[in-house]
């Protein structure tokens, strides 16, 4: 079997396993150094100095971009790690949990890339070192749904339209550079626009034909700028994921959109339509437009999703009991 060690290996052996409540006693940290703004050498020190602190063992696997990761968290999982833990952004979580579905080792993760949307639906901590000592010494375990692409399972986003455009047209120069500004840069660029598309819409079994400036298909709720959600049921362990169809064209309809948005009254909105499924979704593009899921593009024009209820533990904050919260 091929080694997980990397060149950039870090490891103390132990052989202790997770206990609910106490420090989790072997930790496989999968790092991916051009997330975000993430700084590997930070991340790694502020980690070690976590698990020496807690007695905890751990290695690190350094991404080069160009490996096949399920199979490096596969493997990981056959050598009896206690936690597997994704520090970098949505995409890097979203592999390493495709491997952990159904799994008794829980994800941890480490937001340390550009939107982090996922981590910042959990609560799990932006700052480095909460978000280290909660990988360490454990919380909570919440179990959320999953989407199935294929062979390639993806936990937040999956969407085509405008929206879609707008990663294609981010580059991972001014990911690094700009952080979410990027993203905004561009999608006033998208936004301005007054296009929609013709889409086939399949939600269990039921088929429509809609037109759409673009189609968000959402198991967390975070847009990623301020307390915007996508929904307003939206919530990514109810064993179910909410279609959200926007039927925006031009500045005037986004900011009405936004504006209902912000007041987390989004069913009021004139230009949007929500629909949720809890088997399978099919979208068909009659253009060629590319298909984004959790930050990534995954294909174009068309795509089939499968949802997995509750599949994928991962480590949250355990929740404050109300006395304290008092
Ligand atoms: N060493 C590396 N060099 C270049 N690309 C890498 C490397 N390691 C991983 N990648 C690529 O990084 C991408 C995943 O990035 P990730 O989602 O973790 O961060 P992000 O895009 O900055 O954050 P977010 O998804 O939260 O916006 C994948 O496409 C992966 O192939």
């Amino acid at each position: 079997m091929k080694s997980l060690h990397n060149d950039n290996v870090e490891s103390t052996p132990t052989t202790k396993t997770l206990e609910p409540g106490s420090p989790n006693s072997r930790l496989f940290l999968i790092l991916n150094p051009v997330a975000g703004s993430c700084s590997a050498e930070r991340v790694r020190f502020t980690l070690k100095q976590y698990c020496e602190q807690h007695d905890v063992g751990y290695e690190i696997y350094e991404t080069t971009g160009k490996e096949h990761l399920p199979s490096i968290v596969r493997q990981a999982r056959e050598e009896d790690y206690s936690v597997i833990v994704a520090a970098g952004g949505d995409g890097t979580a979203s592999m390493v949990a495709g491997e952990l579905i159904h799994s008794p080792i829980p994800l941890g993760i480490i937001p340390v890339g550009t939107a982090n949307l996922l981590a910042r639906e959990l609560a799990i901590p932006l700052d480095l070192e909460s978000a280290c000592q909660l990988v360490v010494t454990g919380g909570a375990i919440r179990k959320i749904d999953a989407m199935r692409v294929g062979r390639q399972v993806l936990i937040s986003h999956i969407s085509l339209g405008s929206y879609s455009r707008i990663a294609e047209r981010t580059s991972v120069e001014a990911k690094r550079r700009f952080r979410q500004l990027a993203y905004i840069w561009n999608g006033i660029a998208e936004f301005i626009g007054t296009r929609v598309w013709r889409f086939d819409l399949v939600v269990d079994g039921q088929r429509q034909r809609i037109k759409a400036a673009f189609i968000m298909i959402a198991n967390v709720g975070a847009m990623g700028a301020a307390t915007l959600r996508w929904g307003e049921e939206v919530k990514p362990d109810d064993g179910k994921v909410d279609i959200c169809i926007v039927r925006t064209r031009g500045l005037l309809h986004y900011s009405s959109f936004l504006w209902h948005a912000l007041r987390g009254r989004h069913k009021e909105s004139p230009h949007t339509d929500y629909l949720w499924a809890e088997k399978n979704i099919k979208v068909t593009a009659k253009k060629n437009l590319p298909v984004r899921g959790d930050g990534e593009i995954i294909g174009r024009s068309s795509v089939e999703i499968e949802i997995i209820p509750r599949a994928v533990p991962i480590i949250v904050p355990a929740p404050v009991p109300d006395e304290i919260a008092s």
